[in-house]
Protein backbone atom coordinates (compact mmCIF):
# COMPACT_ATOMS: atom_id res chain seq x y z
CA UNK A 1 0.00 0.00 0.00
CA UNK A 2 1.04 3.90 -1.09
CA UNK A 3 0.30 6.69 0.70
CA UNK A 4 -0.65 9.45 -1.53
CA UNK A 5 -0.13 13.04 -1.02
CA UNK A 6 -2.27 15.71 -3.01
CA UNK A 7 0.24 18.54 -2.57
CA UNK A 8 3.65 18.94 -1.57
CA UNK A 9 4.75 22.00 -0.04
CA UNK A 10 6.04 24.69 -2.15
CA UNK A 11 7.55 27.58 0.18
CA UNK A 12 5.66 30.09 0.93
CA UNK A 13 6.24 31.83 -2.21
CA UNK A 14 4.32 29.75 -4.26
CA UNK A 15 2.05 28.58 -1.49
CA UNK A 16 0.59 32.31 -1.30
CA UNK A 17 1.73 33.94 -4.11
CA UNK A 18 -1.29 35.91 -5.11
CA UNK A 19 -1.35 37.26 -1.48
CA UNK A 20 2.48 38.67 -1.85
CA UNK A 21 3.98 41.80 -2.87
CA UNK A 22 6.58 41.01 -5.15
CA UNK A 23 7.01 41.65 -8.88
CA UNK A 24 5.57 39.18 -11.20
CA UNK A 25 7.20 36.87 -13.02
CA UNK A 26 9.75 36.52 -9.99
CA UNK A 27 11.42 32.83 -9.78
CA UNK A 28 11.23 31.84 -6.49
CA UNK A 29 14.56 30.93 -5.01
CA UNK A 30 13.06 28.26 -2.17
CA UNK A 31 14.47 25.67 -0.18
CA UNK A 32 11.21 24.48 1.19
CA UNK A 33 10.59 26.98 4.12
CA UNK A 34 7.47 27.36 6.03
CA UNK A 35 5.17 25.08 6.60
CA UNK A 36 6.44 24.62 10.18
CA UNK A 37 4.40 23.19 13.20
CA UNK A 38 1.95 24.39 15.17
CA UNK A 39 2.78 22.09 18.41
CA UNK A 40 0.16 22.24 21.41
CA UNK A 41 1.49 23.18 24.19
CA UNK A 42 -0.14 20.93 27.31
CA UNK A 43 1.83 22.28 29.86
CA UNK A 44 1.16 25.96 28.82
CA UNK A 45 -2.91 25.59 28.53
CA UNK A 46 -2.50 23.77 31.42
CA UNK A 47 -1.18 26.73 33.43
CA UNK A 48 -3.27 29.28 31.40
CA UNK A 49 -6.38 27.63 31.07
CA UNK A 50 -6.07 28.95 27.58
CA UNK A 51 -5.35 27.08 24.17
CA UNK A 52 -1.50 27.80 23.52
CA UNK A 53 -0.01 26.75 20.68
CA UNK A 54 3.59 27.59 19.48
CA UNK A 55 4.59 28.25 15.73
CA UNK A 56 8.09 26.30 15.80
CA UNK A 57 9.65 28.33 13.33
CA UNK A 58 13.29 26.50 14.11
CA UNK A 59 11.91 23.75 11.95
CA UNK A 60 12.44 26.07 8.79
CA UNK A 61 15.60 25.06 6.88
CA UNK A 62 18.21 26.88 8.29
CA UNK A 63 17.07 27.29 11.70
CA UNK A 64 14.89 30.12 11.92
CA UNK A 65 11.98 32.42 10.99
CA UNK A 66 14.71 34.59 8.60
CA UNK A 67 14.30 32.10 5.93
CA UNK A 68 10.78 33.03 4.78
CA UNK A 69 11.59 36.35 4.30
CA UNK A 70 14.79 35.49 2.78
CA UNK A 71 13.27 33.37 0.40
CA UNK A 72 11.20 36.56 -0.77
CA UNK A 73 14.10 39.23 -0.80
CA UNK A 74 16.64 36.79 -2.47
CA UNK A 75 14.50 36.12 -5.18
CA UNK A 76 13.71 39.77 -5.91
CA UNK A 77 17.38 40.45 -5.44
CA UNK A 78 17.69 37.48 -8.32
CA UNK A 79 14.99 38.98 -10.43
CA UNK A 80 16.23 42.53 -10.16
CA UNK A 81 20.04 41.30 -11.26
CA UNK A 82 22.14 41.76 -8.51
CA UNK A 83 25.24 39.58 -8.42
CA UNK A 84 25.70 39.94 -4.17
CA UNK A 85 23.83 40.59 -1.33
CA UNK A 86 24.64 42.30 1.81
CA UNK A 87 23.38 42.14 5.48
CA UNK A 88 24.28 43.02 9.53
CA UNK A 89 23.29 40.37 11.37
CA UNK A 90 22.96 38.63 15.07
CA UNK A 91 23.07 35.88 13.51
CA UNK A 92 20.18 33.57 12.16
CA UNK A 93 19.50 36.90 9.27
CA UNK A 94 23.32 35.95 8.28
CA UNK A 95 22.77 31.83 7.87
CA UNK A 96 19.96 32.04 6.05
CA UNK A 97 20.66 35.05 3.85
CA UNK A 98 24.17 32.99 3.28
CA UNK A 99 21.75 29.64 2.16
CA UNK A 100 19.35 31.52 -0.32
CA UNK A 101 22.12 32.94 -1.73
CA UNK A 102 24.10 29.75 -2.21
CA UNK A 103 21.11 27.97 -3.77
CA UNK A 104 20.34 31.58 -6.38
CA UNK A 105 24.21 32.00 -6.88
CA UNK A 106 24.55 34.91 -5.25
CA UNK A 107 27.77 36.30 -2.96
CA UNK A 108 26.92 36.97 0.22
CA UNK A 109 28.77 39.42 2.43
CA UNK A 110 27.99 39.44 6.34
CA UNK A 111 28.41 42.16 8.74
CA UNK A 112 27.96 40.84 12.50
CA UNK A 113 29.00 42.38 15.48
CA UNK A 114 32.38 40.93 17.13
CA UNK A 115 32.39 37.90 19.30
CA UNK A 116 28.70 38.05 19.55
CA UNK A 117 27.46 35.31 17.41
CA UNK A 118 26.62 31.85 18.39
CA UNK A 119 29.06 29.42 16.93
CA UNK A 120 25.97 27.12 14.86
CA UNK A 121 24.75 30.60 12.86
CA UNK A 122 28.76 31.23 12.34
CA UNK A 123 29.47 28.10 11.19
CA UNK A 124 26.26 28.36 8.68
CA UNK A 125 26.83 31.64 7.18
CA UNK A 126 30.59 30.51 6.60
CA UNK A 127 29.50 27.00 5.29
CA UNK A 128 27.04 28.53 2.47
CA UNK A 129 29.96 30.50 1.50
CA UNK A 130 29.37 33.84 3.07
CA UNK A 131 32.12 36.14 3.50
CA UNK A 132 31.97 37.17 7.19
CA UNK A 133 33.50 40.78 8.18
CA UNK A 134 33.29 41.30 12.57
CA UNK A 135 32.84 44.65 13.26
CA UNK A 136 34.09 46.47 16.40
CA UNK A 137 30.34 47.72 17.25
CA UNK A 138 27.13 46.23 17.76
CA UNK A 139 24.28 45.23 15.25
CA UNK A 140 22.91 48.48 15.33
CA UNK A 141 25.90 49.76 13.73
CA UNK A 142 26.67 47.09 11.43
CA UNK A 143 22.96 47.91 9.95
CA UNK A 144 24.48 51.52 8.79
CA UNK A 145 27.21 50.10 7.46
CA UNK A 146 24.98 47.11 5.54
CA UNK A 147 22.74 50.09 4.21
CA UNK A 148 25.76 52.03 3.42
CA UNK A 149 27.40 49.72 1.41
CA UNK A 150 23.94 48.82 -0.71
CA UNK A 151 23.57 52.73 -1.49
CA UNK A 152 27.14 53.30 -2.65
CA UNK A 153 28.05 49.83 -4.20
CA UNK A 154 26.42 46.87 -6.35
CA UNK A 155 24.99 45.22 -3.17
CA UNK A 156 21.59 44.26 -2.58
CA UNK A 157 20.28 44.66 1.38
CA UNK A 158 18.21 42.23 2.44
CA UNK A 159 17.45 43.00 6.26
CA UNK A 160 14.18 43.74 7.13
CA UNK A 161 14.34 47.49 5.98
CA UNK A 162 13.73 45.47 2.49
CA UNK A 163 10.16 45.69 2.30
CA UNK A 164 9.98 41.92 0.73
CA UNK A 165 11.88 40.40 3.77
CA UNK A 166 8.25 41.52 5.72
CA UNK A 167 6.29 40.06 2.47
CA UNK A 168 7.67 37.01 3.10
CA UNK A 169 7.15 36.66 7.04
CA UNK A 170 3.82 37.59 6.94
CA UNK A 171 2.67 34.03 5.74
CA UNK A 172 3.49 32.77 8.88
CA UNK A 173 0.30 34.54 9.76
CA UNK A 174 -1.73 32.87 7.37
CA UNK A 175 -0.41 29.47 8.02
CA UNK A 176 -1.68 29.87 12.10
CA UNK A 177 -4.97 31.37 10.64
CA UNK A 178 -4.91 28.56 8.04
CA UNK A 179 -3.90 25.64 10.78
CA UNK A 180 -6.76 27.57 13.58
CA UNK A 181 -9.33 28.11 11.03
CA UNK A 182 -9.29 31.23 12.27
CA UNK A 183 -6.62 34.10 14.49
CA UNK A 184 -5.73 33.72 17.76
CA UNK A 185 -6.71 35.55 20.38
CA UNK A 186 -3.39 36.50 21.25
CA UNK A 187 -0.05 36.59 19.48
CA UNK A 188 3.26 36.66 21.86
CA UNK A 189 6.93 36.87 19.90
CA UNK A 190 10.37 38.01 20.97
CA UNK A 191 10.90 40.99 19.53
CA UNK A 192 14.74 42.64 18.15
CA UNK A 193 14.82 44.31 14.84
CA UNK A 194 10.79 44.26 15.17
CA UNK A 195 10.46 43.54 11.83
CA UNK A 196 8.47 40.05 12.46
CA UNK A 197 5.79 41.41 14.69
CA UNK A 198 5.50 43.80 12.03
CA UNK A 199 5.41 41.35 9.18
CA UNK A 200 2.33 38.86 11.48
CA UNK A 201 0.51 42.04 11.96
CA UNK A 202 0.37 42.81 7.91
CA UNK A 203 -0.66 39.05 7.36
CA UNK A 204 -3.47 38.90 10.22
CA UNK A 205 -4.71 42.59 8.67
CA UNK A 206 -4.40 41.40 5.02
CA UNK A 207 -6.13 37.70 5.97
CA UNK A 208 -9.10 39.58 8.17
CA UNK A 209 -9.59 42.06 5.79
CA UNK A 210 -9.80 39.63 2.58
CA UNK A 211 -12.52 37.57 4.85
CA UNK A 212 -10.03 34.65 5.45
CA UNK A 213 -10.39 36.09 9.24
CA UNK A 214 -12.78 37.28 11.53
CA UNK A 215 -10.60 38.89 13.59
CA UNK A 216 -6.67 39.71 14.56
CA UNK A 217 -5.13 39.20 17.12
CA UNK A 218 -3.92 40.76 20.53
CA UNK A 219 0.14 41.23 19.38
CA UNK A 220 2.57 41.06 22.65
CA UNK A 221 6.22 41.48 21.96
CA UNK A 222 8.63 40.63 24.17
CA UNK A 223 12.25 42.01 24.41
CA UNK A 224 15.51 41.68 26.44
CA UNK A 225 15.42 44.13 29.68
CA UNK A 226 18.90 44.80 28.37
CA UNK A 227 17.87 45.69 24.91
CA UNK A 228 14.42 47.06 25.26
CA UNK A 229 14.26 50.46 23.22
CA UNK A 230 10.40 49.49 22.75
CA UNK A 231 9.37 49.17 26.10
CA UNK A 232 11.55 52.21 27.06
CA UNK A 233 10.70 54.28 24.10
CA UNK A 234 14.55 55.42 23.91
CA UNK A 235 17.17 53.50 21.71
CA UNK A 236 19.59 51.06 23.80
CA UNK A 237 23.19 52.59 22.94
CA UNK A 238 24.58 49.88 24.20
CA UNK A 239 22.49 47.02 24.16
CA UNK A 240 22.87 43.48 25.90
CA UNK A 241 21.94 40.18 26.81
CA UNK A 242 22.77 36.65 26.26
CA UNK A 243 19.70 36.08 24.12
CA UNK A 244 22.02 37.36 21.17
CA UNK A 245 19.97 37.22 18.43
CA UNK A 246 17.95 40.20 19.88
CA UNK A 247 20.85 42.19 20.90
CA UNK A 248 19.57 45.52 19.37
CA UNK A 249 19.28 48.74 20.42
CA UNK A 250 17.65 50.46 18.21
CA UNK A 251 15.17 48.34 15.90
CA UNK A 252 14.77 49.33 12.18
CA UNK A 253 10.94 48.80 12.13
CA UNK A 254 10.48 50.64 15.26
CA UNK A 255 7.27 52.61 13.28
CA UNK A 256 5.89 49.61 12.22
CA UNK A 257 6.26 47.76 15.39
CA UNK A 258 4.16 50.60 17.15
CA UNK A 259 1.62 50.45 14.87
CA UNK A 260 1.33 46.68 15.58
CA UNK A 261 0.84 47.43 19.13
CA UNK A 262 -1.64 50.22 18.95
CA UNK A 263 -4.21 48.78 16.59
CA UNK A 264 -4.02 45.64 18.11
CA UNK A 265 -4.96 46.82 21.42
CA UNK A 266 -1.24 44.75 22.46
CA UNK A 267 2.27 45.66 24.44
CA UNK A 268 5.49 45.29 24.49
CA UNK A 269 7.48 44.19 27.51
CA UNK A 270 10.96 43.42 28.65
CA UNK A 271 11.95 39.90 29.97
CA UNK A 272 15.28 39.31 31.84
CA UNK A 273 18.10 36.79 30.81
CA UNK A 274 17.68 34.69 33.62
CA UNK A 275 13.87 34.21 32.60
CA UNK A 276 14.57 33.47 28.81
CA UNK A 277 16.76 31.09 29.52
CA UNK A 278 14.25 29.56 32.32
CA UNK A 279 11.88 29.69 29.80
CA UNK A 280 14.13 28.21 27.01
CA UNK A 281 14.93 24.91 29.64
CA UNK A 282 11.82 24.72 30.51
CA UNK A 283 9.96 24.51 27.16
CA UNK A 284 12.50 21.39 25.75
CA UNK A 285 12.05 20.04 28.97
CA UNK A 286 8.10 20.28 29.21
CA UNK A 287 7.08 20.33 25.30
CA UNK A 288 10.14 19.01 23.97
CA UNK A 289 10.90 21.99 21.63
CA UNK A 290 14.19 23.23 21.56
CA UNK A 291 14.45 26.87 21.03
CA UNK A 292 17.40 29.43 21.07
CA UNK A 293 17.44 31.61 24.12
CA UNK A 294 15.74 34.62 21.97
CA UNK A 295 13.23 32.23 20.41
CA UNK A 296 11.65 32.02 24.45
CA UNK A 297 11.66 35.29 24.83
CA UNK A 298 7.22 34.81 23.96
CA UNK A 299 7.10 32.37 26.82
CA UNK A 300 8.99 33.81 29.12
CA UNK A 301 6.96 36.88 28.70
CA UNK A 302 3.52 34.69 29.44
CA UNK A 303 4.84 33.27 32.20
CA UNK A 304 5.78 36.42 33.29
CA UNK A 305 2.29 38.10 32.49
CA UNK A 306 0.52 34.97 34.51
CA UNK A 307 2.89 35.55 37.72
CA UNK A 308 1.51 39.33 37.11
CA UNK A 309 -1.80 38.54 37.48
CA UNK A 310 -3.06 38.42 33.71
CA UNK A 311 -5.95 35.90 32.70
CA UNK A 312 -5.85 34.14 29.22
CA UNK A 313 -8.54 31.65 30.14
CA UNK A 314 -10.33 30.29 27.58
CA UNK A 315 -8.75 32.23 24.63
CA UNK A 316 -6.66 30.86 22.11
CA UNK A 317 -2.58 32.01 22.28
CA UNK A 318 -0.14 31.23 19.55
CA UNK A 319 3.40 31.94 20.67
CA UNK A 320 6.05 32.00 17.77
CA UNK A 321 9.52 30.12 18.74
CA UNK A 322 11.65 31.57 16.41
CA UNK A 323 14.59 29.44 16.14
CA UNK A 324 16.59 26.35 16.95
CA UNK A 325 17.87 25.52 20.01
CA UNK A 326 20.82 23.91 18.26
CA UNK A 327 22.38 26.77 17.00
CA UNK A 328 23.26 28.16 20.43
CA UNK A 329 23.95 24.98 22.56
CA UNK A 330 27.09 27.01 24.64
CA UNK A 331 24.66 29.29 26.19
CA UNK A 332 21.65 26.66 26.25
CA UNK A 333 24.08 24.29 28.57
CA UNK A 334 25.45 27.25 30.44
CA UNK A 335 21.85 28.32 31.65
CA UNK A 336 21.23 24.52 32.27
CA UNK A 337 24.18 24.42 34.66
CA UNK A 338 23.75 27.86 36.40
CA UNK A 339 20.20 27.15 37.35
CA UNK A 340 21.74 24.32 39.39
CA UNK A 341 21.58 20.93 37.10
CA UNK A 342 24.62 19.33 37.24
CA UNK A 343 26.14 18.01 33.83
CA UNK A 344 27.94 14.98 34.79
CA UNK A 345 28.60 11.99 32.14
CA UNK A 346 28.13 8.97 33.44
CA UNK A 347 30.99 6.36 31.53
CA UNK A 348 30.75 2.69 32.19
CA UNK A 349 31.92 0.02 30.33
CA UNK A 350 30.05 -1.53 27.22
CA UNK A 351 27.91 -3.94 29.52
CA UNK A 352 24.09 -4.10 30.25
CA UNK A 353 24.06 -4.45 33.76
CA UNK A 354 26.77 -1.46 34.30
CA UNK A 355 24.50 0.39 32.17
CA UNK A 356 21.60 -0.34 34.66
CA UNK A 357 23.31 0.39 37.72
CA UNK A 358 24.64 3.78 36.43
CA UNK A 359 20.81 4.13 35.51
CA UNK A 360 19.25 3.28 39.03
CA UNK A 361 17.35 0.63 36.83
CA UNK A 362 18.93 -2.51 38.65
C1 LIG B 1 15.87 33.83 16.98
C2 LIG B 1 15.36 35.21 16.85
N1 LIG B 1 14.26 35.53 17.52
C3 LIG B 1 13.73 36.75 17.43
C4 LIG B 1 14.31 37.73 16.67
C5 LIG B 1 13.66 39.05 16.61
O1 LIG B 1 13.01 39.23 15.37
P1 LIG B 1 12.88 40.67 14.78
O2 LIG B 1 14.27 41.19 14.57
O3 LIG B 1 12.15 40.49 13.52
O4 LIG B 1 12.15 41.46 15.79
C6 LIG B 1 15.48 37.46 15.97
C7 LIG B 1 16.20 38.50 15.19
O5 LIG B 1 16.19 39.66 15.56
C8 LIG B 1 16.00 36.16 16.04
O6 LIG B 1 17.10 35.83 15.36
N1 LIG C 1 18.01 38.75 14.61
C1 LIG C 1 18.36 39.31 13.37
C2 LIG C 1 18.66 40.75 13.33
C3 LIG C 1 18.49 41.29 11.92
O1 LIG C 1 17.16 41.27 11.64
P1 LIG C 1 16.50 41.47 10.21
O2 LIG C 1 15.21 40.74 10.35
O3 LIG C 1 16.39 42.91 10.01
O4 LIG C 1 17.37 40.84 9.18
C4 LIG C 1 19.45 38.42 12.79
O5 LIG C 1 19.28 37.22 12.83
O6 LIG C 1 20.45 38.92 12.32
Amino acid sequence: MSIQRTHQWRGVIEEYRPLLQIPEGTVAITLREGGTPMVHSEWLSGLTGAEVWLKVEGDNPTGSFKDRGMTAAISVAKHDGAQAVVCASTGNTSASMAAYAAKAGLKPLVLVPEGKIAAGKMAQAILHGAQVIMVRGNFDDCLAMAKGLSWDYPVALVNSVNPVRLEGQKTAAFEIVDFLGDAPDYHLLPVGNAGNISAYWLGYTQYADAGAATKTPVMRGFQAAGAAPLVTGAPFPDPETRATAIRIGNPASWKLAEAARDESGGSFAAVTDDQILAAQRELAARDGVFVEPASAAGVAGLLQELAGGASYRGSTVAITVTGHGLKDTATALEGFAESGHSIVDTVVDADVTAAAEAAGLA
